[in-house]
C-alpha cells in the first residue's frame, strides 16, 4: 500500500467536487493527482487552483478519466449515475479503490458496480457520514424493537438542485428499518401519496421529500404509534462530514480485497 495515495476527484467542480479537493489537497497522508469534469466543461484545461479562484497547482483539470486514473490508488466520485457506471469499467482495469458517493442508482447500475468490483475494490454509500452510517444501525434497532403498530415514514430535506428523490439516505434508512422489521423493502417502500390514497396501509415505510434553498441535507425517520412517536434525527449542516467519509472510504480500501463495500464496513458499524 502506498503510503500516501493519489487521488483524483471527478466532478471536481460540484458541490461534492470542490469540498473533495480541498478535504484532499489539506490531507497529510494523501496527494491529489487528478480532477476530472464533464467534456465541454469551462474548467477543462485549467489550472484547478485558479478555477476554484485560488492560487495556481500546477493540475489541470481534464475530461479524460482514463489519463488522471493512470498514476492514481484511489478516485472519489460524486458525479451522475451515468458517469459513475462508466467510470467503474476504468477504476477496476487500474485497480484503483472506487468511491461512490453518486446517488439516484438504478438496480441495473448496482449489478454493472457488482461487476467491477470482481477485479477492484468499490466502496458506495448514499451518505458517507458517520452520524448517517450510525442512524441506519439505530434504525434497524428501533424497527426491531418496536411492534408494527408504530408506522415507519422517512422524511429528508434537500437543496433545490437535487436532482434524486427520495435521497440516498432515505433509501439507507428505509432499508434500515425494512431490514430491523423483517419486511420486504420493495414491497414495503410507498414514495409518493396524493388525492384520494386511501387510509395507510400496514407494513409499507413511506418516503416524503422536501426541496428548497440551500439545506445540506436532513433526515427523520419517525416511528408512529397511538399516543407516541419516535423521531431519529440527522441534520447535515456542512458538506465537509461526506467528504471526510469519502476519503476515510478511500484510504481504507487501500489494503482490501476486491469488493463492493458500504460505509458500515469503513467505520466498522
Ligand atoms: N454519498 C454522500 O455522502 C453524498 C453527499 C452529497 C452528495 N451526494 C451525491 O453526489 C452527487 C453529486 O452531488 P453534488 O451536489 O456535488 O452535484 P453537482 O451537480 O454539484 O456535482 C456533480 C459534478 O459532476 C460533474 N460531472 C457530470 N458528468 C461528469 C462526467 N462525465 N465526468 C466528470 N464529471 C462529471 C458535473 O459537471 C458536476 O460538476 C449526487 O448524486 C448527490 O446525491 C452524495
Ligand atoms: O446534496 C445531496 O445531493 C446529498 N445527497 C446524498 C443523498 O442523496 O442522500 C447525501 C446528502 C446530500
Amino acid at each position: 500500500m502506498s503510503e500516501t495515495p493519489g487521488i483524483v476527484v471527478m466532478g471536481a467542480s460540484g458541490r461534492m467536487g470542490q469540498m473533495l479537493v480541498r478535504e484532499v489537497q489539506a490531507h497529510p497522508r494523501m496527494r491529489l493527482v487528478g480532477a476530472v469534469e464533464r467534456p465541454g466543461h469551462d474548467w477543462i484545461g485549467q489550472d484547478l487552483g485558479t478555477a476554484m479562484n485560488g492560487p495556481a497547482t500546477g493540475l489541470r483539470v481534464t475530461d479524460d478519466p482514463l489519463e488522471a486514473i493512470a498514476h492514481a490508488q484511489g478516485v472519489i466520485d460524486f458525479t451522475t449515475p451515468e458517469t459513475t457506471v462508466e467510470l467503474s469499467t476504468l477504476t477496476a482495469q487500474a485497480r484503483a479503490v472506487h468511491v461512490i458517493g453518486t446517488t439516484g442508482l438504478s438496480d441495473a447500475d448496482i449489478e454493472k458496480l457488482d461487476a467491477a468490483a470482481r477485479h477492484a475494490v468499490i466502496v458506495r454509500a448514499g451518505n458517507m457520514s458517520l452520524g448517517v452510517n450510525l442512524l441506519t444501525q439505530l434504525t434497524r434497532q428501533v424497527a426491531a424493537a418496536l411492534d408494527a403498530d408504530f408506522d415507519i415514514e422517512v422524511v429528508e430535506a434537500h437543496h433545490r438542485h437535487k436532482v434524486d428523490a427520495p435521497s440516498g439516505t432515505a433509501l439507507m434508512l428505509g432499508e434500515a428499518a425494512a431490514a430491523g422489521r423483517g419486511l420486504d423493502f420493495r414491497e414495503a417502500y410507498v414514495a409518493a401519496r396524493d388525492g384520494i390514497t386511501g387510509a395507510r396501509a400496514p407494513g409499507t415505510i413511506g418516503f416524503s421529500a422536501i426541496r428548497g434553498g440551500d439545506i445540506v441535507g436532513e433526515h427523520d425517520v419517525i416511528f408512529a404509534g397511538a399516543g407516541e412517536r419516535i423521531v431519529l434525527r440527522h441534520v447535515a449542516s456542512d458538506r465537509a462530514i461526506f467528504a471526510r467519509g469519502a476519503l476515510k472510504a478511500a484510504l481504507w480500501g487501500q489494503d482490501r480485497m476486491p469488493g463492493h463495500y458500504s460505509m458500515l464496513d469503513v467505520l466498522g458499524l
